[in-house]
């Protein structure tokens, strides 16, 4: 696959498939975090040395066929442009930092996208799998098959006491972080999210928005991961975020119930409110946006929307951002240009989406 296969279409492969929980869990994310043997971290080594690793693992890695994933290319920062880079950020295919700050930065993508595996962002080596729905299991099994694969060639530094050495001391032993991204409206609706955050954070669990560190929780959507990658199995780890996880489907289910049977007529008029703002509207920023596209899916979600499809969040979520609209646009868009433009593809998005169902 080309560049331009993977920036062309907004809705990953993985994404299309619907896992299991996914009314609430839209995704589950495992990454493991590796270092070469006797390299300094990327933040150290030379810019010589950092591009030795991504030719090494063009080279034994870059159009191979893996049994699970299918054909894998590998794509140089380097020979992308700024907004082409801005998209993969936007799809959770590469980062921010991989994005902006790394020298020989690259990345190796499967064809449906579910495996990206970052080279030289803070570690030299950053695999994550991503699965549609909750299935945080599946995920480490796979990112697991990738950590062996890439092993076959790599020398990966690890401490028989510490275990794997990373550049951030939070991430060394395991190395892992496993995360769901859960789409949890009722709970925001009925103020109970206020309780459980802090909460789980006790767990030793972390709270962060749609785009990982830093990011704000937009579209009650919330991404929840592991703190602590030391003293634990890689099993545990990923039991432990299971089951809090499996608490909270259980509370954002009892919340949409109560919605219905206590407030069914509001519930009703804010998510057809919130459809026809979508529906009709000639220009929106992206955070009102995200908030209506989130009373939408919530109303598919509760059985109030029938003729719309529930992927409809997934898609337009990544669609609306600024990166994928100035790509379909082609050029720079100011901001007032991006608010009537997503106004636009949202609005053709749900006319298209009716059309087909009637
Ligand atoms: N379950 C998930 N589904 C989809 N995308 C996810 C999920 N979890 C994380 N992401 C995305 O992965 C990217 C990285 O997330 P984040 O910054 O939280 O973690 P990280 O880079 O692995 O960790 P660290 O903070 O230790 O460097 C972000 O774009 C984030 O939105």
């Amino acid at each position: 696959m080309s560049l331009q296969q993977f920036i062309s279409q907004a809705i990953s492969p993985w994404m299309k498939k619907e896992g299991p929980n996914s009314d609430i869990v839209l995704s589950s994310r495992v990454r493991l975090a590796r270092n070469i043997q006797n390299v300094p971290f990327p933040m150290l080594a030379a810019t010589e040395e950092l591009s030795a690793l991504s030719d090494k693992i063009n080279t034994h890695y870059s159009r191979q066929s893996h049994h699970r994933f299918g054909t894998i290319e590998l794509l140089k920062t380097e020979d992308m442009k700024q907004n082409e880079k801005r998209v993969l950020v936007e799809k959770h295919l590469i980062s921010p930092a991989l994005s902006d700050e790394s020298r020989a930065g690259a990345v190796l993508l499967s064809e449906d996208e579910s495996l990206s595996v970052m080279i030289n962002e803070e570690d030299h080596i950053r695999i994550q799998c991503l699965l549609s729905g909750f299935q945080l299991t599946e995920a480490l099994k796979l990112a697991n098959e990738v950590d062996d694969w890439l092993e076959d060639k790599l020398d990966f530094a690890f401490d028989e006491k510490r275990g794997y050495l990373t550049s951030c001391p939070t991430n060394v032993g395991t190395g892992l972080r496993a995360s769901v991204m859960m789409h949890l409206p009722a709970l925001v609706i009925t103020r109970q999210m206020n309780r459980i955050l802090p909460a789980v954070n006790q767990l030793g669990l972390v709270v962060r928005g749609i785009y990982g560190e830093g990011s704000e929780a937009q579209g009650n959507l919330f991404q929840i991961s592991n703190q602590i990658t030391l003293g634990k199995t890689e099993e545990d780890i990923v039991q432990d975020l299971q089951s809090v996880v499996l608490q909270l489907i259980q509370q954002e289910r009892a919340a949409r119930k109560t919605l219905m049977e206590q407030s069914r007529i509001q519930m009703e008029d804010r998510v057809y409110r919130s459809y026809g703002v979508l529906a009709y509207s000639r220009t929106m920023e992206s955070k009102e946006a995200t908030k209506r596209l989130s009373d939408v899916r919530l109303g598919i979600d509760m059985g109030i929307i029938k003729d719309v499809s529930a992927n409809i969040l997934n898609e337009l979520m990544i669609l609306i951002q600024p990166g994928f609209l100035q790509q379909y646009a082609g050029e720079v868009l100011s901001p007032e240009q991006r608010d009537h433009r997503r106004a636009m593809l949202i609005r053709d998005r749900l006319h298209l989406e009716t059309k087909k169902n009637n």
